[in-house]
């Protein structure tokens, strides 16, 4: 083989041809030449000799036409690839076949083939015969990279078209030396002859020559095993592993093997997909794994425990799909097949994931969380380890009565003796210490913030002490004070203040709370009464001795050899120091460093003070800490719990959150007449407790004796607290906290009323005809109440004005405050939250024009049916009676 260039033109001469007509035959050849001064390699001046002799003339037509950088190949078998020549066409450096570079062409050409072909062949895909282009291998070693090669089938893709095709020139010419026999069979002997050290391409009849595309490139070495005719490559298909033997039993193996294969690795990104394992992953992985072998164990099932997904009560449908590895949207789809309509971040319920995941071949194990397994044991505490603790004391009574003052005379005269040692600072409790013991009062007076707590579950003071001005006796607020303590369990302490005063009467003050079910110890009661004067620091001694007595009885103890765990009865944010809150701690002890849980958050005990302002490392049972490191700002009433860390604390929260959102979203009444019966199922005596306030102290008394009547041994009626007059926000907290319904006799709530019984989710009923109160409640004892006439509230109109019109009557000029008037709409008249009268609006007019509707912020005038009494300041409730059809439970 001669690396000398020789033109066109002169190869022309010398086969005496006209330099067109060899232009002609070159093109018939498939080779490429763009002109009559273009070069030729040895190999094609060689196969255009071939062809001249062989004709002794130049060939008249050839149906294929090779292009310019198409590589032909000998092949046993026509090949169709009408798509081969656009590649070969845009080959940026096709070897061997460049007319325009033939010097450096045979060398190269040499070099490779030197090379073992057919580990050269499977080089570009499958990156494992690298080694291969060891030059010198003998051809016996070469069997071993052939079962590679239909990875390369599978893997080969366009990019690394190119570079196989590069890798390929090598082999493709040395095949002939080489096990490829029916490749090179096909050619002439005689070129084969000379083939072996020249490497040059046997001039093959144009029937024989095989334009190939870079697919089939790769599928060469495939029917190696099927030709042992050349001696050079007697050993190579004895050598080849076993799957390409079969698989190339006959010609089209290579072909099925290579389809076999495609099969293989879909399935095996099917699996690794479902898998949640990305495209490049799989790739690596099949690159990894290589041949047949890897490929057959990819298509193995996925175990059983990987396809598993845990989830707690819902999952996001956009982790459910993560988990499961699929789209989101392929689950949306599914969704939608099943008949749910569903956003990606939609949360998922546990049986609608597990349907879904099943689609999918998951399995779905729940795990539930529950906060109780995180939260430290609540096991009983031992009788040895219980210690007495101080009383938690809160002061209620009538606005005026002196509450405050007694909290600061009874806080002053502690530190006046000199052993709190600091100033007080106001942080919603504090502690005094007497000769007896200690006594920790809770900052916030009166029985809103009592029941609030409570309302919230805090079950927090021990002692309520009930302070009464002596010279004015028990009023309203005495009275709700009293029913407060009462539907709380909490003993009483009477403190009868302003003794000091002249016209103090504390014996009234005893007269009247015994009336209330507060009979004096002096008068065969259980009361005690203490006789104080907060303004002049008289009595407070004899008050503190009586609290601690009554705590005495009371036997108060604790375990302070446990995490802590208390409630917030104060919170806020301070500028400096963040959410800061008062803990008073119930049990166990807190520690500086500590993480918890409080209601809706969780926080880290970054520091301590305490009612002195001083920091404190640790505070035990009954101590009131202020504790700053709370996320945010802490409610007043929520539990403080210590938790083992900052994590679970965390954890913790979260999910309350997530059940409170839950909630929210409920917003069902606590307890509701209809309902009572069934809440309280199974439970062996029921009490259904009442709050009841009528306009008149006539109609309470009268209507009290009528329910208490009713109770029997079944259901007890238990009223909790009765007044006349509206009912205020104080009765809502009452019955929320007491878990009552609010019956309202003649009376109707404010707005503000109804929100705050809608917040606390409280039931209000309202009558105004004794009977059919009456009858309610026997029908809700035996759990047959269902109403048929439901009432629709409409809206609330503050009445500003009056005018007189001749012959029509009093006109009411209002401003509707909530929701809307309705023209021929039932309207009650309320007066202080009281009804006045209940009939219709008679007229409803925007200026001088008639009005359907009136709506919120607008203002109007309206007259009522047979009734001119109407003052400013009065509110004109509307509603509509709606009929219900009754429920079958
Ligand atoms: N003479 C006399 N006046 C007192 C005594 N205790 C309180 N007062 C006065 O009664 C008024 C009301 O006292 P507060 O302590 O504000 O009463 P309160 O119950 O806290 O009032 P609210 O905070 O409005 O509910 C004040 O003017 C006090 O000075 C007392 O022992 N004797």
């Amino acid at each position: 083989m001669s690396t000398n260039k020789l033109r066109v033109r002169d190869l022309a001469t010398e086969l005496d041809i006209s330099s067109k007509d060899l232009m002609a035959l070159l093109r018939e050849l498939k080779i490429p030449a763009k002109s009559h001064m273009s070069s030729l390699t040895e190999e094609e001046a060689e196969q255009v000799r071939e062809h001249h002799r062989n004709k002794g003339q130049l060939p008249q037509a050839v149906d294929t036409r090779a292009k310019d950088g198409v590589i032909v190949r000998r092949r046993r078998k026509p090949v169709e690839t009408p798509q081969a020549e656009a590649p070969a066409a845009d080959q940026p450096e096709p070897k061997g076949a460049d007319g325009d570079e033939p010097e450096t062409k045979p060398a190269r050409r040499r070099k490779a083939a030197e090379t073992i072909p057919s580990a050269r062949i499977i080089e570009p895909a499958g990156g494992e015969a690298r080694e291969s282009e060891e030059p010198a291998t003998p051809p016996a070693e070469e069997p071993p990279a052939e079962p590679v090669l239909p990875e390369d089938v599978a893997a080969a893709s366009e990019a690394a078209a190119d570079e196989s095709r590069e890798e390929v020139s090598g082999p493709e010419e040395q095949a002939p030396a080489e096990s490829t026999p029916e490749v090179v069979e096909t050619g002439e002997d005689a070129a084969k002859s000379e083939s072996r050290k020249s490497r040059k391409k046997a001039p093959a009849p144009a029937a024989q020559v095989k334009v190939i595309s870079r697919p089939t490139i790769v599928e060469f070495p495939d029917t190696r095993p099927s030709g042992p005719a050349r001696p050079a490559g007697a050993g190579r298909p004895g050598a080849a592993p076993a799957p390409q033997n079969e698989a190339a039993k006959d010609g089209r193996g290579k072909k099925k093997k290579g389809r076999r294969m495609v099969d293989a690795e879909e399935l095996y990104r099917k699996e690794e997909f479902s898998m949640g394992k990305g495209r490049k992953a799989q790739k690596a992985e099949a690159r990894k794994a290589g041949g047949h072998k890897g490929a057959v164990q990819v298509t193995q099932p996925i175990k059983a425990s990987k396809r598993k997904i845990r989830i707690e009560d819902t999952i996001r449908l956009t982790d459910l799909a993560h988990q499961m590895g699929v789209k989101a949207q392929d689950l949306i789809k599914k969704l939608f097949g099943l008949g749910v309509m569903a956003t990606i971040n939609q949360s998922l319920d546990f049986d609608t994931a597990l349907l879904l995941a099943s689609e999918f071949q998951y399995e779905v194990e729940r795990v539930g969380f529950s906060e109780e397994d995180f939260l430290l044991p609540k096991e009983e505490d031992k009788a040895e380890d219980l210690r007495p603790r101080p009383p938690v004391v809160t002061i209620m009574g009538h606005v005026d009565h002196g509450k405050t003052s007694l909290l600061d005379a009874i806080r002053s005269t502690s530190v006046a003796t000199g052993e709190a040692g600091g100033i007080t600072q106001h942080i919603g409790a504090y502690h005094v210490a007497t000769e007896r013991g200690e006594v920790v009062f809770l900052d916030t007076p009166g029985h809103e913030a009592f029941t609030t707590m409570r309302a919230r579950g805090a079950k927090v003071t021990d002692i309520v002490v009930l302070v009464v001005a002596a010279d004015d006796g028990v009023m309203e607020q005495t009275r709700e004070a009293v029913s407060h303590a009462k539907a709380a369990g909490v003993p009483i302490v009477v403190a009868v203040n302003k003794m000091d005063k002249e016209e103090a009467d504390p014996d009234r003050v005893k007269r009247e709370l015994s009336d209330l079910g507060l009979m004096p110890e002096e008068w065969g009661g259980d009361t005690i009464f203490a006789h104080v004067s907060a303004k002049k620091r008289l009595g407070l001694d004899e008050l503190l001795e009586l609290i601690l007595l009554q705590a005495e009885v009371l036997d108060l103890k604790a375990n302070p050899d446990k995490p802590g765990r208390g409630h917030v009865v104060e919170a806020k944010l301070d500028k400096g120091r963040g959410p800061v809150g008062t803990v008073l701690i119930q049990e166990g002890h807190i520690n500086q460093g500590d993480a918890f849980v409080c209601g809706l958050i969780s926080g880290k005990v970054r520091a301590m003070f305490n009612d002195q302002g001083k920091q404190i490392k640790t505070a035990g049972p009954a101590i009131p800490a202020e504790i700053q490191g709370f996320e945010s700002i802490p409610e007043a009433g929520d539990e403080f719990v210590i938790v083992k860390d900052e994590k679970v604390a965390r954890r913790i929260a979260e999910d309350r959150r997530i059940k409170h959102r839950d909630r929210e979203l409920a917003r069902e009444s606590k307890v509701t007449l209809e309902s009572f019966l069934a809440s309280r199922a199974g439970e062996e005596a029921q009490t259904l407790n009442l709050l009841l306030k009528a306009d008149v102290q006539g109609s309470l008394e009268a209507i009290s004796e009528a329910l208490c009547k009713l109770s029997t041994d079944e259901v007890k009626i238990s009223l909790i607290h009765g007044g006349a007059g509206a009912i205020t926000e104080s009765d809502i907290l009452l019955a929320s906290a007491s878990g009552a319904i609010v019956i309202g006799f003649n009376i109707r709530p404010t707005a503000k009323i109804k929100e705050v019984a809608e917040q606390e989710k409280v039931d209000i009923r309202f009558y105004d005809i004794i009977y059919k109160l009456v009858d309610d409640i026997k029908a809700a004892m035996s759990g047959m109440l269902a109403p048929d006439i439901k009432e629709v509230y409409l809206g609330q109109a503050d009445v500003q004005q009056t005018f007189t019109v001749p012959k029509v009557g009093t006109i009411a000029g209002c401003m509707v405050i909530d929701g809307k008037l309705k023209r021929n709409a039932s309207v009650r008249l309320l007066r202080d939250g009281v009804v006045v009268y209940t009939g219709k609006l008679s007229s409803l007019k925007r200026f001088k024009d008639d009005a359907r509707e009136v709506t919120k912020g607008y203002e109007c005038g309206a007259g009522l049916e047979n009734f001119n009494d109407v003052k400013a300041g009065d509110i004109i409730e509307a509603f509509e009676l709606v009929e219900e059809a009754r429920s079958i439970e």
